[in-house]
């Protein structure tokens, strides 16, 4: 098999010899495409890497139509629709840790430069001035640092500044005080931070929430001659206003690495002595590329191969070794959702998904995509994947719960799918078994033990002498081999049900003849 790999953007030739040295995968590296000749191109490719100069719209994705991944060499995926990936099943994922370091020690550079005006006094110097007056700095020392997202690199940074005896602020969702304290820096809200700080560093995603995070009113609320620096994602700070506060005298300086609009030769902002900027160099260093490179390459060798991520972007990621413990569930999880959506009558409305014993204690998310993934495909076809099975569930108004207890009716682990319809409700429970694999345990209220693989017939029927024979005479009439077969009763004479494993598919033909069974109330072929 092989798979076309399409780089878009430069990325490190060191970094991405997991591709070269992967068999079967053909690299093309075009970093000249314009969104036209990349949407012409992109249909014929299985993967796609960028940095943060691609802009992977909708319209790119979309023409896709082979697409399986989309590698971000970086942190930032806001030049990624996101959304219009998890729509069309493709994987995103990135490299959030490989340039930690880099950006934190471009942001203490800027802040540095900042402080002592150091980019506008080599300009005056190259430009045959020697100017001592006009380049009078400010010291760092015991200045207040406000940090505003206070992730891998905002901390990275904090853990710099408080290297130069700054006092740091900072406010994040995920920061409490105590936590805080325990990493020796001071909590505040937003408010707090910007009004305590001398110098404020953002280093927040691009969202909804952080555009124009630091805004008019954020300005005013400032001290006089603060200083800003962005060094994660141009539009966390309106241009406009701080051109304007730069201006009105209120903001000193600001060192900016990225802005609204990206790329560009010309900005307002840099025409004020008091900005200066870099484009968008916070990642590049040799170290930074390389890591990112190798991250992603992994990542796409990976899923291409066999599946599995490690930075899964559109996907909720679970640790390694929870990881461990919950996929050998994987395949029963698909075949539980599956075997229900053939059993159950009518659109779906709610799927309760419910954990029990050892599973309960572990995060199963990644197994319920499985189930609702089985589940969905046996009406959507093989678009349903891992990446868009609750997005689509969530499009289809289907309510996806999830449940978890302790009591495991004697199973180890115990996974009991659950699905309501305009007819009723449906359920179906699953355990594996110690080197066995896969079984399912019980139908609705009736226990059973059937492996759930190929293909299987469920029947209801009156608990008396003869209904049996009958279903296996008119299969055998059918030219239908029984491979295995159960029965169950709630009582002597009462409702039962049937499990036989068959060999083929019964038609719908002999689905009506089963039915028109004396004692046979239904019978439903399952195919897995
Ligand atoms: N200039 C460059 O070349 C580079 C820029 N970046 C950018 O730097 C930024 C930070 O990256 P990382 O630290 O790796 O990400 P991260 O995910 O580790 O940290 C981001 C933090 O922002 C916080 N946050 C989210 N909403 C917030 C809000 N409303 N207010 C305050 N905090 C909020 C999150 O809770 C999280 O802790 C990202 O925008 C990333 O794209 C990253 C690498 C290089
Ligand atoms: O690829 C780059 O150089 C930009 C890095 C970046 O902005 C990020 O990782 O978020």
């Amino acid at each position: 098999m092989t798979f076309n790999i399409l780089i878009s953007d430069p990325l490190s030739e060191d970094g991405i010899f997991p591709l070269r040295e992967a068999e079967g995968f053909n690299i093309v590296v075009d970093t000249a495409l314009t969104p036209e000749q990349l949407g012409e191109k992109i249909g014929e490719f299985d993967a796609l890497l960028v940095r943060s100069q691609t802009q992977v719209t909708r319209e790119i994705i979309e023409k896709g139509s082979n697409l399986k991944i989309i590698g971000r060499a970086g942190v930032g995926v806001d030049n990624i629709d996101l959304t219009a990936a998890t729509e069309r099943g493709i994987i995103v994922v990135n490299a959030p840790d490989g340039n930690t370091n880099s950006a934190a020690e471009h942001s203490i550079a800027m802040l540095m430069s900042l402080a002592r005006n150091i980019p506008q006094a080599f300009h005056s110097l190259k430009n045959k001035k020697w100017d001592r007056k006009t380049f009078i700095g400010v010291e760092v020392k015991n200045k207040t640092l406000g940090v505003l997202g206070f992730g891998r690199i905002g901390q990275e940074v904090a853990f710099r500044a408080k290297g130069q005896r700054m006092n740091v602020i900072a406010y994040d969702p995920f920061l409490t005080a105590e936590k805080a304290e325990k990493l020796g820096v001071q909590f505040g809200s937003v408010e707090d931070v910007i009004k305590a700080a001398d110098f404020i560093t953002v280093h927040t995603p691009l969202l909804k929430e952080t555009r124009h995070l630091i805004n008019k009113e954020a300005f005013e609320k400032m001290k006089d001659g603060v200083q800003i620096i962005n060094c994660a994602r141009g539009g966390i700070i309106d241009e406009d206003a701080l051109y304007d506060a730069i201006v009105a005298g209120k903001v000193a300086g600001a060192a900016l690495d990225v802005f609204e609009e990206e790329p560009f030769v010309e900005h307002k902002l840099l025409t004020l002595p008091q900005v200066i900027a870099t484009p968008h160099l916070g990642a590049s260093t040799v170290e930074a590329q390389e890591i990112v490179a190798i991250d992603v390459s992994y990542d796409v060798v990976s899923f291409l191969q066999n599946g599995t991520v490690k930075n899964p972007v559109n996907l909720s990621s679970v640790p390694k070794d929870v990881l461990a413990k919950i996929e050998p569930f994987f395949n029963l999880g698909e075949q539980l959702g599956s075997f229900l959506s053939d059993l159950a009558e009518g659109v779906p409305e709610e799927v309760n998904i419910t954990y029990s014993g050892e599973l309960a204690n572990l995060d199963t998310r990644p197994l319920s995509r499985n189930a609702i993934k089985g589940l969905l495909k046996s009406k959507l076809g093989e678009s349903v994947n891992d990446v868009n099975a609750k997005f689509l569930a969530d499009r289809l108004g289907i309510t996806v719960n999830e449940l978890k207890t302790s009591k495991s009716k004697g199973f180890t682990s115990l996974i009991t799918v659950e699905m309501r319809t305009a007819t009723g409700t449906r359920k179906v429970a699953g355990t594996l078994l110690n080197g066995l694999g896969g079984r399912i345990v019980r139908v609705d209220d009736f226990i059973v033990d059937v492996i759930p693989s190929g293909y299987l017939l469920f029947i209801r029927h009156k608990d008396q002498p003869g209904a049996i024979g009958r279903v296996g005479t008119l299969l055998a009439s059918e030219g239908i081999n029984i491979a295995a077969m159960q029965v169950g009763r709630s009582e002597i004479g009462g409702d039962a049900i049937m499990m036989i494993s068959i060999d083929k598919h019964v038609e719908k033909s002999g689905i009506e003849q089963l039915k028109g069974l004396e004692d046979i109330f239904d019978a439903t072929p399952i195919d897995l």
